[in-house]
C-alpha cells in the first residue's frame, strides 16, 4: 500500500480514508491561505515568490498547472513535478521523463515540504501545493482555491488576459463546481476505492446520473455555466480527460466510456485543444499514477496498452443546439 500520511511530522503508511461501510472518505486539506493582488491577506501576488508542486497524473493538481499556463504565469510562478508513481514515502522527486526536481527546497519527498511548513503536521501529503519562498511555508494545498488565486490575483503579471471566474458568474461557477465535485470529481474515487458492493453501486449510481445530467446540459449550451469557459469547466476537464484512461478500467466506472457520451466527449476534446492545454496533458504520467502507483487496486503494476483515444479529433460546435 503506497498511500500514507504524516502523523506529528513522522511519515506513516497508515491510510485512513475509508469508513466501516467501505466508502471512500476524502480527508480535507489544511492550508487555506490566500494570495491577493494588493497583499491585504498578508500574501501579496509577486513574481518569483511562489512555487507550485504538482503531479501531472493527478486531476486536482492538473487544474492548477492548467491555470498557470492558461493565464501565462509560467515565468512568474515556479513549478516542480513529482515522480508519477507514489512511493513508500508518498510523492517523491526524480529525474524520470516529464518530472522536475525540487530546486526550491531540495526535497527528495513531498512530505519534507509539509514538515518544513509545519514540523508537527498531521494529515495527508497531497498535491497540489502552493509554496511561499518568502515565509518558507505552504500557502494553500486545495486545488479549487489555488485556481481561483491564479485566475484572479496575478493579473498584473499574467501574459494572457483571460478571466475564467468573472464576477457576474461567480455564484453559478461556485454552484457548478460544488455540483460536480461529489458525484464526478470525487465520485470516480468513491467508485474506485469502495470496498463493499453497496458503497460501489451507490457511488456508481451518483456518478452516472451526474454524467447523464451534464451530457444533457452540454446539448443545450457549450460550457457548464453557459456560453463562456469558466473554472468549472477546467475542474470538469481534468476528470473527463482521465475517464477512459484510468477510471473506466482501474476504478470500474464502466457503465459507459467517455467517448460514448457525444456531448461530453466533444466538450473534452474542445477543452483539450484550447491553446496551452494539451502541452500539460501527460497520458504516461496519468497511467503510471493510477496503474503502477496504486498496488491496492492493481497489485501487479502492469499498465494497460490502451485505450487509444484521439483527443485531437476535430470537435464540432455546430452540433450543439445553442
Ligand atoms: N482536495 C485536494 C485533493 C488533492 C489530492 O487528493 N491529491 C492526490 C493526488 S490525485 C494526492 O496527492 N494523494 C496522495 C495521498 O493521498 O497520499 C485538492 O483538490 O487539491
Amino acid at each position: 500500500m503506497a498511500l500514507g500520511r504524516l502523523v506529528n511530522g513522522q511519515w506513516t503508511t497508515v491510510w485512513t480514508e475509508r469508513n466501516e461501510k467501505g466508502e471512500f472518505q476524502r480527508m480535507p486539506t489544511q492550508f487555506h491561505h490566500k494570495i491577493t493582488a494588493d497583499g491585504a491577506s498578508g500574501f501579496r501576488a509577486e513574481a518569483d515568490r511562489y512555487h507550485l508542486y504538482v503531479s501531472l497524473g493527478c486531476p486536482w493538481a492538473h487544474r492548477t498547472v492548467l491555470l498557470r499556463a492558461l493565464k501565462g504565469l509560467e515565468k512568474v510562478i515556479g513549478l516542480s513535478i513529482v515522480d508519477p508513481v507514489i512511493s513508500e514515502q508518498g510523492w517523491k522527486f526524480s529525474d524520470k521523463q516529464g518530472c522536475i526536481r525540487d530546486k526550491v527546497n531540495q526535497a527528495d519527498y513531498l512530505w519534507q515540504i509539509y514538515t518544513k511548513a509545519n514540523p508537527t503536521y498531521t494529515g495527508r501529503v497531497t498535491v497540489p501545493v502552493l509554496w511561499d519562498k518568502h515565509t518558507n511555508s505552504i500557502i494553500n494545498n486545495e486545488s479549487r482555491q489555488i485556481i481561483q488565486i491564479l485566475n484572479t490575483e496575478f493579473n498584473f503579471f499574467a501574459e494572457k488576459m483571460v478571466d475564467f471566474y468573472p464576477k457576474s458568474l461567480q455564484a453559478v461557477i461556485d454552484q457548478t463546481i460544488d455540483a460536480i465535485y461529489q458525484p464526478i470529481n470525487n465520485g470516480v474515487y468513491r467508485v474506485g476505492f469502495a470496498t463493499t458492493q453497496t458503497a460501489y453501486e451507490q457511488a456508481m449510481k451518483e456518478l452516472f446520473l451526474a454524467m447523464e445530467h451534464w451530457e444533457n446540459v452540454l446539448g443545450k449550451q457549450p460550457y457548464l455555466c453557459g456560453d463562456e469557459i469558466t473554472l468549472a469547466d477546467w475542474c470538469m476537464f481534468t476528470t473527463l480527460f482521465r475517464y477512459d484512461l484510468a477510471y473506466y478500467g482501474l476504478f470500474k466506472c464502466n457503465l459507459k466510456r467517455l467517448v460514448e457520451y457525444p456531448n461530453l466527449w466533444n466538450y473534452c476534446r474542445e477543452l483539450y485543444q484550447y491553446p496551452g492545454v494539451k502541452q500539460w496533458c501527460n497520458i504516461s504520467h496519468i497511467k503510471q499514477l493510477y496503474y503502477v502507483g496504486l498496488p491496492e487496486l492493481n497489485p501487479s503494476g502492469v499498465m494497460p496498452v490502451g485505450p487509444i483515444i484521439n483527443f485531437d479529433l476535430p470537435y464540432k460546435c455546430r452540433d450543439r443546439q445553442i
